[in-house]
């Protein structure tokens, strides 16, 4: 109901929960002035003493208080804006900034789709829980003080009557809230997982159309919305309910202390002026904790997706190192263990040593751990065990930025924007457009953006009007612009056609004469030429050295070797 933290992480929104509180309860105050007025015009009229001058100065006196009234509530929607606003900006820049700082593996500690909705939807609920709830809370605590201290000067029983029965509705809402929490936390958790459903099978689409298996994945995605549905619907039945409990509290509350109040009278114990004062102010009594209750379900809500927000602006990060890299430097790995989870060790006691502008080839078969050397060094993930120097020093010691101007990925998975071939290649505008022409040349792509328009040509989102050979030329090209010291290729050449592979390698070719090139491959007709090659299997080093050398040991390279040679004759023939 009220979370501590929230409200600790967002200090300045504290002034205009204050600020909103101070106008509803200035606007309690004119309310209660304008029912005065009226019972005093009712009594007057009732006595028949009733003059124009007395009408008139009372009217007078109701305008000024409605106005004033006006003033404040539309102060407090201000207030409430401005609150809701700085929320909303607030927690979405810390989210952004926890998924920049943990960097472009984020994806392992956060599904992109959950943070989406978590941005969005999420903290849309959070701001609701600032802008309106908070500030009704506090009111709903004033509120019902103010008017049982007036109140209690006309009739204290009543008043006690009134003042005891307003904790029946949070105490309605604590029940209630008990069962909506685990509640809430299902329906976020049922939300964001058809969300993720959702997203990969759209993504997905054509894969799935290929293997007819959309129909299968429609009746999954039925499923999960179906369950998504009843869960929403359990969701809404849990809000009417306590709306209705919260309801019977109130005007039972009201009923009771305007029967006390009428009894009082009947007694001759209360005026007629203070029995009509506290049967009209009785509801005003139970108002502000009815408007809480209504807020509560949203707040709920709200709160359910800021422990999701927490729990990803609490994933730790790995602090950035304080050195830089110069421009040679060696890579080393000493007996560098790691895993991903508890479960499988993904490398095992792995060391190897390559010299600035080496061409260096790491192969083996799938999921043998090649991959997993590349995101050790490009710093995702860090060593379980053993050391990793960049130069003299570790690579969790290295600045980010400095390791980023020195060392590029190129994956199999090229990354193209929605723009157009200057925009993909110039993302800082820091190229002319003579360089761009140039590294377009070196892929042989120059001539296909000639024939269309140049450096405009408009790409399509994930670089769908583009080839798969293409689309790596381009990722090559853009890489090429960086001109850093070491390159590192992981499959860089898998599923493209052999004109672009050869293109490709070709560009390689240039770039090992002045830089160091890591090529991670399954096809060992590409390392043959390599300074030294580094055979993987299940996670361990087995071999190392020369093509030459390899072939001699006629160990698992040159098994290797053997088999897909015969297998390109065969494919040849
Ligand atoms: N993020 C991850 N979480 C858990 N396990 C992973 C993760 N990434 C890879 N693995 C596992 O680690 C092992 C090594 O994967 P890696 O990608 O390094 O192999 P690889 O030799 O590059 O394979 P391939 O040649 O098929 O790309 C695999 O068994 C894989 O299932």
């Amino acid at each position: 109901m009220f979370d501590k933290r929230l409200l600790k992480e967002m200090p300045n929104a504290k002034s205009y929960i204050w600020k909103q509180v101070f106008c509803q309860w200035i606007a309690l105050l004119m309310n209660i002035v304008l029912t005065l007025l009226i019972c005093v015009l009712f009594i007057q009229l009732f006595d028949q003493q009733l003059f124009i001058e007395k009408v008139v100065l009372i009217l007078l006196v109701m305008i000024v208080s409605l106005m004033i009234r006006a003033y404040v509530l539309k102060k407090a929607t201000y207030y409430s804006f401005k609150g809701a606003s700085l929320v909303k900006k607030t927690l979405r820049q810390r989210l952004f900034e926890k998924v920049l700082s943990l960097g472009s593996h984020y994806q392992d500690h956060v599904r992109t789709s959950e943070l989406v909705q978590l941005s969005v939807e999420g903290i849309n609920q959070l701001e609701t829980y600032f802008s309106l709830y908070l500030p009704q809370l506090f009111y709903s605590v004033l509120a019902p003080v103010t008017l049982f201290v007036l109140t209690a000067f006309l009739d204290w029983k009543s008043a006690l009557v009134l003042f005891v029965c307003v904790p029946l509705i949070p105490v309605s809402i604590i029940f209630v809230q008990k069962f909506a929490k685990k509640l809430l936390s299902k329906y976020w958790n049922s939300y964001t997982t058809l969300g993720d459903s959702f997203l990969e099978n759209l993504q997905a689409l054509t894969t799935l159309k290929i293997y007819q298996s959309d129909a299968y994945k429609q009746q999954q995605m039925n499923q999960e919305a179906e369950n998504f549905r009843r869960i929403t619907m359990r969701v809404l039945i849990m809000q009417l309910n306590s709306i209705s409990i919260m309801d019977i509290v109130a005007y039972g509350g009201a009923g009771l202390g305007c029967f006390f109040a009428i009894t009082h009278f009947q007694n001759q114990t209360l005026s007629l002026f203070g029995a009509l004062f506290i049967v009209l102010m009785s509801f005003e009594f139970f108002i502000p904790l009815r408007q809480l209750g209504s807020f509560f379900h949203i707040a709920m809500n709200g709160i359910a997706a800021s422990d999701k927000i927490f729990k990803i602006l609490d994933l730790p990060v790995s602090s950035d190192g304080q050195y830089d890299l110069d421009t040679s430097f060696d890579i080393r790995l000493e007996h560098v263990s790691f895993q991903y989870d508890d479960k499988r060790p993904i490398l095992k006691d792995v060391s190897l040593h390559i010299q600035p502008h080496q061409f260096i080839g790491i192969v083996g078969e799938s999921g043998s751990g090649k991959s997993t050397i590349a995101k050790l060094m490009m710093g995702y993930h860090r060593c379980l065990e053993g050391h990793l120097y960049m130069g003299e020093h570790q690579r969790s010691d290295i600045r980010d930025e400095s390791f980023m101007e020195h060392v590029m990925y190129v994956t199999h998975d090229p990354m193209i924007l929605k723009g157009t071939v200057r925009e993909n290649l110039n993302m800082f505008s820091q190229y002319r457009d003579e360089q761009l022409w140039d590294v377009l040349k070196q892929v042989r792509l120059d001539g296909f953006f000639h024939e269309q328009m140049g450096l405009d040509t408009p790409l399509l989102e994930n670089g769908s009007n583009l080839s798969g050979g293409q689309k790596q030329r381009l990722n090559l090209a853009r890489a090429l612009l960086k001109n850093v010291d070491v390159y590192i290729f992981d499959e860089a050449t898998s599923n493209i056609d052999v004109e672009s592979e050869n293109h490709i390698l070709n560009v390689i070719e240039t770039l090992i004469q002045t830089k160091t090139v890591i090529f991670i491959t399954h096809r060992l007709q590409s390392v043959v030429h390599c300074d030294e090659i580094y055979v993987m299997q299940q996670g361990a080093l087995v071999e190392q050295g020369t093509h030459q050398k390899l072939m001699h040991q006629e160990g698992i390279y040159h098994h290797m070797y053997q088999s897909q040679q015969e297998l390109e004759v065969y494919s040849h023939e």
